[in-house]
């Protein structure tokens, strides 16, 4: 698998194939700098969460994040053309929001993963938030369930089993894999392990978009 890209790997989902786009960072939206902004952004949420900065420096960053924000609103797009979350070529797609996934294997039916929480992600007393695991199992269980040719699906129920506390800035690992198959309905399950113990295990189902619903 090593020298294989992100999307190589995990299989770009057809139905949200960038159209006419080929694979080239310079061509795709946020062009080739959108990779580094959003790790960035990451550590820049990582490393504010864990700072107690003085008044002056509150005040700097406020006025900084302001002027960002103005000048942003005049390059507004839709969501279509937007890189956040569809740069299937960049690690987490290219957002902020999930934590950072790196591939390690995959079958026809399984995926193998690490995947390391900011300390964004905390919820509290040192145990990452568990919507974040949540949105973990959301995002891998929903890109892999689109995968090797399959259409485009929806999550209609996510269940998440905590069973111990997931630590914060620690390499864990995750599988998925398909559970069945039938009809419009695919069921995956997931695990997350720190070394030999299990944090958090989930059953999803999703639902094949009919044409009408893409
Ligand atoms: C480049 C970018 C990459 C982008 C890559 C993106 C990767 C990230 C992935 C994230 C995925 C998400 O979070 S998706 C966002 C969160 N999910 C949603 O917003 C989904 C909201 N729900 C829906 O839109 C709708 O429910 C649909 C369209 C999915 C399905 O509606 P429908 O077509 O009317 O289907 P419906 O008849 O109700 O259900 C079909 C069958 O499923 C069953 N069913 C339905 N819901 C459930 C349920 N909760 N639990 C059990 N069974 C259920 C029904 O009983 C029925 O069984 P039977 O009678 O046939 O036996």
């Amino acid at each position: 698998m090593v020298g294989l890209s992100w999307a190589e790997r995990i299989g770009v989902p057809e139905s949200f194939a960038l159209a006419g786009l080929e694979m080239d960072p310079a061509r795709l939206p946020g062009g080739t700098g959108w990779g580094e902004l959003a790790g960035e952004l990451r550590g820049y949420l990582d490393a504010l969460v864990g700072v107690d900065p003085p008044a002056d420096l509150v005040s700097e960053m406020a006025e900084q994040l302001r002027s960002w924000r103005e000048r942003l609103a005049a390059a507004r797009v839709p969501e279509r053309d937007q890189p956040w979350g569809h740069r299937v070529d960049l690690p987490a797609r290219g957002q902020a929001l999930a934590p950072h996934v790196e591939m390690l294997d995959r079958g026809d039916d399984w995926l193998e993963a690490t995947v390391v929480f900011g300390r964004f992600h905390l919820g509290g007393h040192d145990a990452v938030h568990g919507g974040a695991v949540a949105l973990l199992f959301d995002e891998v269980l929903g890109r892999f369930s689109d995968t090797h040719g399959r259409p485009a699906a929806r999550t209609v129920s996510l269940d998440v089993a905590f069973r111990a506390v997931t630590p914060p800035e620690r390499e864990l690992r995750l599988r998925v894999w398909f559970e069945r198959e039938h009809g419009r309905k695919r069921q995956l399950h997931g695990e997350l392990r720190d070394g030999d113990v299990v944090c958090a295990e989930a059953r999803a189902l999703f639902i094949v978009l009919r044409p009408d619903q893409g």
